[in-house]
């Protein structure tokens, strides 16, 4: 997995920089550029590596640290921080964001991203993962723009037997995203507490469908909107992120096709729309969604010479 070879090249720059006799400004210089160069290989924005190298050293201020303060653990905490800020959390709403099990009236998130980024999969990948975990979902098609959209999605959906609205039809998206919506929310029956709207696949230049995005978005009015990137995407993520966030309000980011060597573009997705990384898409199958976890880039202990440097808070 691309996100955590990352994670190793960080551990590496980490635990050179504990190995030092002396903790200094130029130990401190090269384990940030390795950690650096780490980043910038994984297609993470220029700006974004060189922010987080200022706002560590804003932190650890070596000539301002008296000594016995433990200037290894403070480095380390400082990294791992802004690695969580970056991808885990950026604006600090994650807890308001994510949908809450049972909850009445039905919490209604929509995906959107590029064409081909994995939405319709991963859309009954996240339905199925919360049916797992003793959710109530339903899925709406409004993508009306791939033939062949509805039909896969039916499909994803009888597979991972979630209930499903769409239509052959009808060919305005707004129009079967209200009523699909309408009707799951409503459904007595069934008490669905979770409707997972699909839609088409766009870029940032097609104006009219990111209009039409925008007036879907408005008249479904999600509780989540997912920006779905495919992995593979590189720095183009940070630029068609933030488009997408300036029409709709993004709140959290599934990367896909994890394992590509741009994987750090997801990075980049984060900054551009401020929204965490909340699943990571590893494959085709249905049960391969992996809630986010932050820990493979800096994995919970960095042992050396007997001691245990743990990253997490102690
Ligand atoms: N390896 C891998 N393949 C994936 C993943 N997610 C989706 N795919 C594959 O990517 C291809 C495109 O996925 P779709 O779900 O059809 O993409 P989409 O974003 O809905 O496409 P449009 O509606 O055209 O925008 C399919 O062959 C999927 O099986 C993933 O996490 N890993």
């Amino acid at each position: 997995m691309v996100l955590a070879e990352l994670g190793g090249s960080i551990t590496r720059a980490l635990q050179q920089m504990i190995k030092a006799t002396v903790v200094d400004e130029k130990v401190l210089n090269d384990c940030l550029n390795e950690i650096s160069r780490g980043l910038l290989q994984s297609d993470v924005q220029f700006n974004l590596v060189r922010d987080m190298q200022i706002n560590i050293k804003k932190i650890v201020n070596l000539s301002d640290l008296a000594a016995g303060h433990n200037k290894r653990k403070i480095i380390q905490q400082a990294v791992f921080d802004q690695l969580c800020q970056m991808l885990q959390d950026p604006a600090g709403k994650l807890d308001q964001l994510v949908p809450k099990k049972g909850k009445k009236p039905s919490q209604v998130v929509m995906f959107v991203g590029l064409q081909g980024s994995g939405k319709t999969t991963t859309c009954t990948k996240y339905a199925y993962y919360h049916k797992n975990k003793g959710w109530k979902p339903a899925l709406v098609c409004a993508d009306t723009f791939r033939a062949g959209a509805f039909d896969q999605l039916k499909q994803n959906a009888a597979k991972a037997k979630v209930p499903f609205y769409g239509s052959y039809t009808e060919m305005d998206p707004v129009k079967i995203a209200v009523e699909g919506v309408e009707r799951l929310k409503n459904d007595q029956n069934n008490n669905f507490d979770l409707v997972v709207v699909d839609t088409s696949g766009r870029h940032k230049q097609e104006a009219a469908l990111f209009e039409e995005m925008r007036q879907l978005s408005e008249a479904i009015s999600p509780d989540l909107v997912v920006f779905v990137m495919d992995a593979s995407i590189g720095q183009s993520a940070f630029h068609q992120a933030q488009a997408f966030k300036q029409s709709v309000t993004v709140g959290a980011v599934i990367v896909t096709r994890d394992g590509h060597a741009k994987g750090g573009g997801a990075l980049s997705a984060v900054a551009a729309t401020k929204s965490p990384v909340i699943f990571i898409g590893t494959g085709e199958h249905m049960d391969q969604l992996e809630a986010f976890d932050v820990k493979p880039f800096c994995p919970a202990s960095v042992r050396h010479g007997g001691l245990v440097w743990t990253c997490e808070q102690d």
